[in-house]
């Protein structure tokens, strides 16, 4: 078989609200980042299926002939993409051994990869192929690592089998697939998701495929076109954690106590919808004080329900407090019990502080950068540098024709270079 070779990259997220309660029917934001992951797929002659993940220290390889008995035999394609296929799940997991129990970082992003590779080609012949992802994002922090991963792998790999085309741009190097893919893409990311969070709302490969910032409820993504470009900073307290625990546990909670969380996820859910609001009011009247201290406050109610729920940490708390001492506001954001938490900067707030507040956090043993979210996000009628810019900060996945002169001198060669050995 014939498939093309594709080099893809889709974005990370932050959410501002709605974490946990998202996966449960309420509102969430988020928004895309400007940290990436990276996919080289390409078509060779061996006769079997390599992938190397980098990231995760993982570079294995199988047999066409032996992986060809996985496939169940009364497996077709499928379009219901809201449900994984059990059978195929099972033989899976037997194939790279784990019946029972949780599986570890290189086994969930294994298992999906394959997973997404046999549903997408296994009503055919199985191209011979060599997977290579990379990710500027830290994996596991919070900050939408699989959903990129997942992203990345459906957009690759249905370029790759003709299911999607492949639209590139010589102008920007880049190029977006139309509504109609991005849907497809999103629906088959959704599944890898599913293998690796076991339960997800759907809202991080959501903003990992369209980019920008997202209102997502229940399914219906409703993406935010006027929003104020908000300074913020990421910090990763470096603590491990896994989403699918965490998620695990939220729900432990709400069936113990269900009259106690219902009213923390309703509040939560006001919480996103009154932030939505003062967002928008900050593009269509002068921003004042008055926005950033409702934004603030925001976050501050945010991180106690996230405590209620049981997914802080002691790390998170320092973070709070950290920033707190410097008249900042911080919240968790993506799963918590440690990952990653955000920070919102006012305009007014001087670099200065911002510098002393950074350092305060790395003497914590933190990683802590600042970076900006929101904002216009339009790349028509830029140069073509702008335009690559401006990619990155809206997000969409999109096919990447790297020009590797193009990164260097930018932070991003040499994590370039490092996807590059593997292609
Ligand atoms: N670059 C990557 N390469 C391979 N697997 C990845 C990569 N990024 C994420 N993953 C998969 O996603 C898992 C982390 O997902 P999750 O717990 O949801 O955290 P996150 O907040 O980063 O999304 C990892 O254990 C791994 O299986
Ligand atoms: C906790 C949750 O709301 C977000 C998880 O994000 P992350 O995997 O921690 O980046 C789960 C979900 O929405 O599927
Ligand atoms: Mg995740």
């Amino acid at each position: 078989m014939q498939v093309r070779d594709v080099l893809v990259s889709a974005p990370g997220k932050a959410i501002l609200h709605g974490e946990h309660a998202v996966v449960h029917g309420k509102v969430a934001l988020a928004v895309s980042l400007n940290l990436r992951s990276y996919l080289c797929l390409k078509a060779t002659t061996g006769g079997n299926l390599c992938v190397n993940l980098p990231n995760i220290d993982t570079f294995l390889s199988w047999d066409l002939s032996e992986l060809k008995h996985v496939i169940p035999p009364v497996s077709g394609r499928r379009d219901e993409l809201k449900l994984l296929d059990p059978d195929l799940v099972r033989r899976l997991r037997e194939f790279v051994g784990v019946t029972n129990g949780n599986l570890n970082t290189s086994q969930m992003a294994t298992l999906s990869f394959l997973y997404l590779y046999l549903s997408v080609f296994g009503s055919g012949e199985l191209p011979s192929l060599t997977v290579s992802v990379w990710s500027e994002l830290p994996t596991g922090a919070g900050l939408g690592s699989s959903a990129a991963y997942s992203v990345c792998l459906a957009a690759a790999l249905l370029c790759a089998s003709g299911a999607i085309s492949s639209p590139l741009n010589d102008w920007d190097h880049t190029a977006r697939w139309c509504q109609e893919e991005l849907e497809l893409i999103n629906s088959w990311a959704f599944q890898g998701e599913m293998i690796i969070h076991g339960n997800p709302s759907g809202v991080d490969n959501a903003v990992g495929t369209w980019g920008g910032m997202l209102r997502f409820l229940a399914g219906k993504i409703i993406p935010l076109s006027r929003v104020p470009l908000l300074r913020i900073l990421l910090t990763n307290t470096k603590v491990p954690r896994s989403t699918k625990v965490l998620v695990s546990r939220v729900k432990d909670k709400i069936n113990k106590f269900p009259s106690i969380m219902a009213p923390v996820l309703d509040s939560v859910d006001a919480i996103s919808c009154t932030c939505e609001k003062v967002l928008s009011e900050m593009t269509s009247e002068p921003i004042t004080g008055e926005h950033y201290n409702a934004l603030e406050e925001l976050f501050d109610i945010n991180q106690h329900h996230l405590n209620v729920m049981g997914v802080g940490h002691p790390a998170l708390d320092t973070l709070c407090r950290v920033t707190l001492a410097k008249g900042l506001h911080s919240k968790l954001t993506g799963a918590g019990g440690g990952g990653c938490g955000i920070t919102l900067l006012r305009p007014e707030t001087s670099s200065a502080v911002v510098q002393a507040t950074v350092q305060d956090l790395k003497d914590c043993g933190f990683d802590c950068w600042e970076t900006s979210i929101g904002g216009p996000a339009r790349t028509r009628g830029r140069t073509r540098e702008r335009a690559v810019q401006m990619l990155r900060i809206k997000g969409t996945v999109s096919m990447v024709q790297i020009d590797i002169n193009q990164w260097k001198g930018s932070d991003s060669s040499h994590l370039i270079s490092r996807l590059m050995v593997f292609c």
